[in-house]
């Protein structure tokens, strides 16, 4: 194998460049990112970035010696299809990129509401969006924010920190429901009200209010709630219908086995656009978690390069965290409907407690912590050793 392609430029992309050459791969690597950036941390972009505490220099990727990794860039370059036959990715400008194999990294993207919307209405995906957003989020702005999941909260947060008079629009009864479960997504949901944030649950957008600059969001419960920018946090569809006739198998993503391979040979996944089988839920999964896009690469890279490579134990448990009002919400594992929430520490009240999801074999499969790092940490490996 001497020429390996990489699909997105980001932070799954980013880790698969580091493990090729970590693993020793001394071919030719070629990196397509269709954003102008350079990589950067999409994190911070709903938290420290949009609170203008830290800058888009503190939230590039890439470090002094990515400078020796030896990888061509074409960055600014959409990739438009994969020929898998002819073994090219082709770029939406017309040239080819011949490849003897390729890594898709191409992520998720912002879902969007149909049709075309008024000026001040933004959602969060990239640095452009954020850009955008926070230029708007003056103090006394008034934000309502659709979505009250963890990119919606975490907006509403750093919102409210700015300043700005926060409305949380949440379709279903209780945010979070699906990933905390409804008791757990209650707790979340009640910090909003605590700091300030008035959240309405059971209510979805019936429709913006506004020509050419948004005015109000009607609810479909039909109140009004006055806007001066308006944030849609509806969710990411994984980027992958540049890949229509490429033969892979995609259903809410790309489908790949544990580590990242797809129904063709020399093609594998990575990151928020894979979906991939895990043996932790013996399923498949489509994470959009920084943790998984960071670390499934080195597997991956491995099952292409035909290396060993045993990743320790906590790897295969999925993790993601959100930081909201100053409180750290941190979760491991997957929850199920069967499971039972029991709180083994603090009290959720307080916003400082540590709770466990157990299967109906009263086994934990999950952890839930807001505040207990250090608990929630040894908690996390113990659900790795679960038989
Ligand atoms: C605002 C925000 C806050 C977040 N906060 C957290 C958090 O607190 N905790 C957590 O666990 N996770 C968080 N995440 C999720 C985390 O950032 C993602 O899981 C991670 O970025 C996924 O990395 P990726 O490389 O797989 O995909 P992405 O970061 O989406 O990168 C994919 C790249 O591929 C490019 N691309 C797409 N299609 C093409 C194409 N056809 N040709 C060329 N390039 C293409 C995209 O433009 C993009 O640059 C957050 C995400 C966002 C947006």
């Amino acid at each position: 194998m001497e020429h390996i392609t990489v699909v997105g430029a980001s932070l799954a992309g980013l880790a698969t460049v580091r493990a090729l050459r970590a693993q020793e791969f001394e071919g030719r690597i070629t990196v397509i990112g269709d954003e102008r950036h350079e990589p950067y941390d999409r994190p911070p972009l709903s938290k420290e970035y949009l609170a203008g505490t830290v800058t888009e220099e503190d939230i590039g990727l890439t470090d002094s010696d990515d400078a020796d990794l030896g990888v061509e860039w074409v960055i600014g370059q959409t990739a438009a299809s994969l020929d898998t036959a002819g073994k090219a990715v082709v770029l939406a400008d017309g040239p080819r990129v011949g490849t003897d194999a390729v890594v898709l990294a191409t992520g998720a993207r912002a879902r969007q509401l149909p049709g075309g919307f008024p000026q001040g209405v933004h959602t969060l995906r990239t640095l452009d969006d954020a850009r955008a957003l926070r230029s708007e989020l003056v103090p006394g702005a008034r934000l309502v924010v659709i979505g009250a999941g963890f990119i919606g909260a975490e907006i509403a947060s750093t919102a409210a920190g700015l300043g700005c008079e926060v409305d949380i629009v949440e379709a279903a009864d209780v945010p979070l429901q699906r990933p905390l479960g409804a008791e757990m997504g209650a707790v979340c949901g009640r910090l909003h009200a605590r700091n300030g944030a008035r959240l309405h649950a059971g209510t979805g957008l019936a429709e913006l209010v506004g020509e050419t600059r948004v005015k109000a969001v009607r609810l479909t419960d039909g109140r009004e709630l006055p806007a001066d920018v308006v944030v849609v946090g509806i969710g990411a569809q994984p980027n992958t219908e540049w890949l229509a006739g490429s033969g892979l198998e995609i259903d809410d993503g790309v489908r790949t086995d544990e580590q990242g391979r797809t129904t063709i040979p020399e093609v594998l996944a990575v990151g928020d656009c894979a979906h991939s089988y895990r043996d932790y839920t013996a399923g498949w999964l489509r994470l959009e978690h920084w943790t998984n896009a960071l670390q499934q690469p080195a597997a991956a890279v491995a099952a292409l390069l035909g290396r060993e490579h045993s990743a320790p134990a906590h790897h295969s448990v999925p993790y993601f965290w959100s930081d909201q009002y100053g409180h750290k919400i941190q979760f491991a594992g997957h929850r199920t409907a069967d499971c039972t929430v029991q709180i083994e520490e603090g009290d959720p009240d307080s916003g400082d407690f540590l709770a466990l999801y157990l299967n109906s074999e009263e086994r934990p499969v999950g952890v839930l912590a807001i505040n207990r790092a250090r608990p929630f940490g040894q908690w996390r490996r113990k659900l790795a050793k679960r038989p």
